[in-house]
């Protein structure tokens, strides 16, 4: 694991992207062969998928070739409601670079047969062999994607029933009134996210801390499914300074003296 610890929501977004455009260049990938890349919603990647476009716009980096999926969609919310995740991602980055709209991937939330879509979605994936990096976010009770605690640290893309602390982390959203957040998703798998060859977490906010805590120095834990990054080979975390909080200052000192002196493998 390598531990980023930067000091505000700015670095860690434009370090992130940064990282992101420097694999899909060094990938240089085409359209036989493209890089794919997995894609988070949510209030943390927002300022990322900001200076993406931005490096776009500056001819750093191009998205002609890159084939994304993204992590998670509400069931049952219309695709063109404004906090749909097909709307956040079209709102947010899709809409502003040069990505071919058939390389985009988001799990339909207004199937007739859920089953039957989240069991298309992973042979999507493997159709391209597998994601290249997955970028992706944490809930303030540690879960990727929407697995929730206690989800199987082996699962693959289901349903998933979202749990009384996601819908009101999520009320911010809708109104602000619980009953309006929807009460289940489709979301990718523990196990199909740790099928990527690299993943990526942004971890930043006080109201993390214990999550980023869970994941570095805890036990891999089904409660804390974010910690089921620890086996993983190259898991990245980028996390600012109040997200640090409950670390030890050992293991921040640590990891800040790896990232000073370290050679990283290219993947
Ligand atoms: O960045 P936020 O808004 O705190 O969201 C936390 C997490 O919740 C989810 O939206 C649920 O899937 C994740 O994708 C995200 O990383």
């Amino acid at each position: 694991m390598r531990l980023i610890p930067l000091q505000n929501e700015e670095q860690v977004s434009k370090w992130a992207a940064r990282h992101i455009a420097d694999r899909i260049n060094h990938f240089n990938p085409t359209r036989e062969r493209p890089f794919v890349l997995g894609l988070p919603t949510g209030g943390t990647p927002l300022k990322t998928y900001h200076e993406l476009i931005k490096l776009y716009r500056a001819g750093e980096v191009s998205f002609k070739n890159v084939v994304t999926f993204n992590m998670d969609e509400y069931v049952g919310l219309p695709k063109e409601h404004p906090e749909s995740y097909h709307s956040f991602m079209y709102n947010n980055f899709f809409n502003h670079i040069d990505i071919a709209p058939e390389n985009i991937n988001i799990l339909d939330g207004n199937s007739s047969d859920h089953d039957a879509e989240c069991r298309r979605y992973e042979e999507k994936i493997k159709s391209y062999g597998k994601i290249h990096l997955f970028m992706g976010g944490v809930g303030v009770d540690g879960h990727i994607a929407f697995n929730e605690p206690g989800s199987s640290l082996s699962s693959r893309t289901r349903i998933k029933t979202l749990n009384e602390n996601t819908l009101i982390a999520n009320s911010r959203f809708f109104d602000n009134d619980v009953n309006k957040v929807p009460k289940y998703a489709l979301t990718i798998g523990v196990a199909t996210l740790l099928e990527a060859e690299e993943v990526m977490l942004l971890i930043t906010g006080h109201n993390k801390a214990q999550a980023l805590q869970a994941c570095v120095e805890g036990c891999v834990n089904h409660l804390w499914t974010v910690s089921a990054l620890q086996l993983h080979r190259h898991a990245l975390i980028v996390c600012d300074e109040p997200a640090t909080q409950e670390l030890k200052v050992k293991t921040v000192k640590y990891f800040t003296q790896l990232e000073a002196c370290a050679i990283h493998s290219v993947l």
